[in-house]
């Protein structure tokens, strides 16, 4: 049976996107059907599989799942609600004034389209937040380590140059061991002077690899540095290594503390659709 696949991005960040509304795959999404999906023949891996479950217009809600590449499910993923979102109102013209609603994997979140292909995305409050000596664990549905990489190296060049993957592979036990928790994913930032603007880079879970962008990694990030006064900006510029900016925006009160936050970037459709056997278990 041939799936017709869409290729997506969102700040760089590489997905694929399947319409089951119609139940082509009425069985589990396992782990072999996910990891075939994101070996694309003439595209970079894809770093994630979002698949449309239900679109209904009349509300402009829209429900997705997303995926891990290693079948891994059930965390947040916020460049990808950007893409699914974009991709909901461009596959039934939705009503975009007054806002999107979109359950991923389960949970609701609410968006904007605020440019033609710009998403800012609302996520509901850090279900938890530790400062443990110089680094930060963030839970904001996905599982992130923020490390100042200014302990790491002493330029940005040397930032870029930095070898995140062996860092990863070598440190991510400590963290893991000492949060208990399986899933983490790896950021390392370094701020710019300007108060505002972090260069960052993620090693992502379910990935086990560096990957162009992460949107849940800029908001843990922004929260970190905004909690530890690195950064004392409530509208924060990440760069990430594709350069597709994704900017934070911290909703504080008067004693500074964070009460909700907006994640915006860009998410793009990269190429025409494909079709991928589902016999074979590659695309054609
Ligand atoms: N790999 C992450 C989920 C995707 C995060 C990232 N792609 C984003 O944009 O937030 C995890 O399993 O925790």
């Amino acid at each position: 049976m041939l799936l017709e696949v869409e290729h997506w991005s969102g700040a760089g960040n590489r997905f694929v996107i399947v319409d089951n509304r119609r139940k082509i795959i009425n069985k589990q999404w396992d782990i072999l059907l996910i990891t075939s999906l994101c070996k694309r023949k003439k595209l970079p891996d894809a770093e994630g599989v979002l698949v449309l479950l239900e679109l209904d217009r009349e509300n402009s809600n829209c429900n997705y799942d997303f995926y891990n590449p290693d079948g891994s499910t059930g965390t947040m993923c916020g460049n990808g609600a950007r893409c699914a979102i974009r991709h909901a109102v461009l596959t039934d013209n939705f009503d975009i004034i007054h806002g999107i609603k979109l359950t991923l994997n389960n949970r609701l979140y609410t968006a904007q389209i605020v440019a033609n292909d710009r998403v800012a995305l609302r996520l509901p409050l850090y279900k938890q937040l530790q400062l443990i000596d110089s680094w930060t664990y963030v839970d904001v549905g996905s599982h992130h380590v923020i490390i100042d990489a200014r302990k790491l190296v002493d330029s940005i060049e040397e930032f870029h140059q930095f070898d995140l993957i062996k860092f990863a592979n070598e440190n991510l036990d400590f963290y893991r061991n000492k949060l208990d928790n399986p899933s983490l994913n790896l950021n390392i930032a370094y701020p710019i002077r300007d108060q505002c603007t972090i260069q960052l880079r993620t090693y992502e879970n379910g990935v086990y690899n560096e990957t162009q962008a992460c949107g849940t990694g800029a908001i843990s990030t922004a929260i970190a540095f905004w909690t530890r006064n690195i950064i004392r900006n409530t509208i924060i510029q990440l760069i990430p290594i594709s350069q597709r900016i994704l900017t934070v925006h911290l909703d504080t009160d008067k004693q500074e503390h964070i009460l909700g936050m907006i994640l915006e970037g860009d998410a793009r459709q990269d190429a025409p659709s494909s079709q991928f056997d589902t016999e074979s278990m590659q695309y054609q």
